[in-house]
C-alpha cells in the first residue's frame, strides 16, 4: 500500500486556486522533499494531507485511509510551519498531554514525552515553560511532540526555517537517524538542506506539481559538479576541454563548474581532473557526481 496517493487533488480559496491537479504516488522509504517558491502550495498540499482542510476536488488517501480519520492516529504527524508551544505548561506536561490523547496511559505517556524529548536532546529541559527557550529549542519541541507515537509518516513544514547552523544540523541528523523506521516528507527553502537528506524531490510550482526528481538519479549522470577555490576560469575551461571523453563544461556561478562528459567510467575523469590541477597547481573544493539539486531544478542542461 502507498504511503500518500494524490488523484487529481485540487483545492481553491475562494476564486483562488492554491493547489490544481495534483497526481502522485509515494513510497515509504527516504525522506521526500517538497520544494516550491512562496505561495506554491506547498502549505495547502501538508494541510490537506493532514486533514486540516478538505479538498475542493480529486482524491488523496495515506496508508489507505482518509487523511485525518481515526485509523491514522499516531501513525501520521506533523510539524506545521506555524506550530506554537501551550506557554502555560511546561514541555514535559504538554509532551505528556498529547501522547495521553494517542491513547498512552498516564505512566507510558510521560515515558514517551522523556524518549521524544531525548531524541531531540532537550530532556534537561523537560520541565521548562515554553517561553523560557530559544527559538530553535522551541522547533525541536515541537519535532519530538510530532514524534510521539513512532509515526510511519513525518511531514514537516520548513523544520529548520530561522534556526542556526547547529540547531539546523541537529534535526537533520535526527531525521536521518529515524528513517529507517519514519518517512519524512519535507518542505523547505534550502536546497542544500535537503540535497543531503532527500532522495526523492517534488517541486511545486502556481499549485501545480511540476518536477518530481530523484537525487539517486545523479550517481549515474554524466555530470560532474566541480567547485574550485579562486580560478582563471577560462584557463581550467580550455584545459578541461582539452581531457577525453569531456563533452562540455560550463561555468554555473563563481568557481562552479558544471562538467559534462560522456564516459562509463566517471572515476577516469575524476582522475583526469586531478592530475589536471596537480600539473597547473589548482586548487579544488569539492568534486561532485551529478548534478546540484538547484542546477536539475532551474538549468537546462
Ligand atoms: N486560507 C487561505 N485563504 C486564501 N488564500 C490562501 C489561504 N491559504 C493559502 N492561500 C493562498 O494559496 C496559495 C498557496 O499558499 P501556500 O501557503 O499553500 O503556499 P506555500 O508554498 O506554502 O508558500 P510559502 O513558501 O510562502 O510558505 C497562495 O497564493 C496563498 O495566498
Amino acid at each position: 500500500m502507498s504511503l500518500v496517493s494524490c488523484k487529481g487533488l485540487s483545492k481553491s480559496y475562494g476564486g483562488k486556486q492554491a493547489l490544481s491537479q495534483v497526481s502522485i504516488t509515494l513510497e515509504a522509504g527516504s525522506p521526500i522533499a517538497l520544494v516550491g517558491p512562496n505561495g506554491a502550495g506547498k502549505t495547502t498540499l501538508f494541510s490537506l494531507l493532514c486533514g486540516f482542510i478538505t479538498p475542493s476536488s480529486g482524491e488523496v488517501s495515506l496508508l489507505g485511509e482518509k487523511p485525518g480519520s481515526a485509523a491514522l492516529l499516531g501513525r501520521v504527524a506533523s510539524l506545521p510551519q506555524d506550530a506554537a508551544l501551550d506557554p502555560n505548561l511546561d514541555i514535559i506536561t504538554q509532551l505528556t498531554l498529547f501522547a495521553s490523547l494517542q491513547g498512552f496511559s498516564a505512566k507510558a505517556a510521560k515515558a514517551e514525552g522523556l524518549r521524544v524529548l531525548t531524541l531531540v536532546d532537550l530532556v534537561d529541559s523537560a520541565q521548562q515553560k515554553p517561553k523560557s527557550l530559544s527559538h530553535g529549542m522551541s522547533k525541536r519541541v515541537s519535532i519530538a511532540q510530532a514524534l510521539i507515537g513512532s509515526p510511519e509518516l513525518v511531514l514537516l513544514d520548513e523544520p529548520t526555517a530561522g534556526l542556526d547552523p547547529a540547531n539546523a544540523k541537529k534535526i537533520r541528523e535526527l531525521v536521518k537517524k529515524l528513517s529507517n523506521t519514519t518517512t519524512f516528507i519535507i518542505s523547505s527553502h534550502n536546497l542544500d538542506e535537503l540535497e543531503k537528506l532527500c532522495d526523492q524531490v517534488l517541486y511545486l510550482e502556481q499549485g501545480q506539481l511540476s518536477q518530481s526528481v530523484s537525487m539517486k538519479e545523479s550517481l549515474h549522470e554524466d555530470y560532474l559538479t566541480l567547485t574550485m577555490q579562486q580560478c582563471d576560469a577560462s584557463a581550467l575551461i580550455s584545459a578541461v576541454m582539452e581531457l577525453a571523453d569531456i563533452s562540455s563544461i560550463d561555468e554555473r556561478q563563481a568557481n562552479q563548474f558544471l562538467i559534462k562528459h560522456n564516459s562509463e567510467e566517471t572515476y577516469a575523469i575524476e582522475m583526469a581532473l586531478l592530475s589536471l590541477f596537480k600539473q597547473h597547481n589548482w586548487q579544488y573544493k569539492a568534486i561532485l557526481k551529478g548534478r546540484t539539486l538547484e542546477e536539475k531544478l532551474f538549468s537546462q542542461p
